[in-house]
């Protein structure tokens, strides 16, 4: 029997934390084999919600779970405690007519001390994968208040924006899902993100031969997945949450296994000076992994419009860097 792995995850009574924390529990992520223990974490008000989810994570009698703490965001430090896995989903979510970076001023206060608990308490192993919005910029935050945790542990998440990015092409070209590969998310988690076409395949044929509507690849695709978050809250009324959850596992299991040789999966990383991007901002990039180090995908150029559109969500990043400076250490 391995190990067990202890696997926070803040918001765990929230919408995402409710869709999130049961497939976790079941074994999906970290196999059949892992023992698992969550470690959910909630604001205080809401630690009687917590109780409930704890509860039914009983009732499931997932062979997998091996136990769960409960802990309060009062208390991050023992929280985290041995943590391998922090997945900081607890935060406000924006509300129709508000861009994520709203909620900057909000949410962003909340990843000081998430940092610096993780960089005293969690294991030396830790990895960190952030949901709450704004995430790119909340990473930055985190990473800034934990110095000593390396940097290539930390992630903000845009697998939910290629997994709509790959849905739409799918629709388009008629092929199934699983055939549309190599779709890469450029940038920040908003309305300004790149999702590249150009590198993407379909069937192993470049996404702009296979879809020779390129008035739609640049148009009507791009903008429906920069905006796709706001139409399910016009939609819903409530921001996405199956398919949020959906994707922060979806990007677990991309850190954990070798990518496979023809496909990349996107994460918002530290940059390291890759395509020009400032080094340590939290971007967005192509990547790769042997299921241990992940490298960013070199050598793909970009055209006019591709470069335009990733300065315009740099632009963004910068800017929002600038307006949390006070919180960077
Ligand atoms: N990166 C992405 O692709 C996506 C990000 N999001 C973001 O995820 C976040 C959570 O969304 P939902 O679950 O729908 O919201 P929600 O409001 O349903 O749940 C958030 C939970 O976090 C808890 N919480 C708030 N502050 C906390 C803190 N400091 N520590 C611990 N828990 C705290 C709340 O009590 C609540 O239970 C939002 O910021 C949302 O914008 C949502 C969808 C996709
Ligand atoms: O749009 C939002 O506010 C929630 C989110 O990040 C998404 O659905 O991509």
């Amino acid at each position: 029997m391995k190990s067990p792995i202890r696997v926070a995850v803040t918001g765990a009574a929230g919408q995402i934390g409710y869709a999130l924390v049961f497939r976790i529990a079941s074994g999906e992520v970290f196999g059949p084999d892992q023992p698992v223990i969550l470690h959910l974490v909630e604001l205080p008000q809401a630690l009687g919600a917590l109780t409930g989810v704890e509860m039914e994570l009983d009732d499931c009698a997932f062979p997998t779970l091996v136990g769960i703490k409960k802990g309060s965001s009062d208390d991050l430090q023992d929280a985290f405690a041995d943590c391998n896995y922090v997945l900081c989903v607890g935060s406000v979510p924006r509300k129709a007519g508000m861009e994520r970076g709203d909620l900057i001023k909000v949410n962003g206060p909340i990843f000081v001390e998430t940092g610096e608990a993780i960089q005293a308490t969690a294991a030396k192993d830790v990895k960190v994968l952030v949901v709450g919005n704004p995430c790119n910029t909340n990473c930055l935050i985190a990473m800034h208040n934990a110095p000593d945790v390396p940097r290539d542990r930390w992630f903000a998440m845009t697998r939910l924006d290629q997994n709509r990015a790959l849905s739409q092409i799918a629709k388009q070209s008629g092929a199934p899902v699983s055939e549309v590969k190599k779709l890469a998310i450029w940038g920040n988690h908003s309305a300004t993100q790149f999702p590249d076409f150009f590198h993407a395949e379909v069937n192993g044929d470049p996404v702009p031969e296979v879809i020779e509507n390129h008035d739609w690849l640049k148009g009507e695709f791009i903008e429906t997945v920069q905006k796709r978050g706001a139409a399910i809250i016009q939609a819903r009324g409530a921001s996405s949450a199956a398919s949020a959850a959906n994707a922060a596992l979806h990007t677990l299991k991309d850190i954990i296994a070798p990518t496979p040789e023809d496909d990349i999966f996107s994460a918002a990383i530290c940059s390291d000076g890759s395509y020009g991007i400032d080094e340590g901002l939290l971007f967005s990039f192509p990547l790769t992994t042997d299921g241990t180090t992940h490298s960013i995908v070199q050598g793909w150029e970009h055209d006019e419009f591709a470069q335009q559109k990733i300065d315009a969500t740099l632009k963004e990043l910068r800017e929002e860097r600038d307006t949390v400076k006070d919180l960077l250490k």
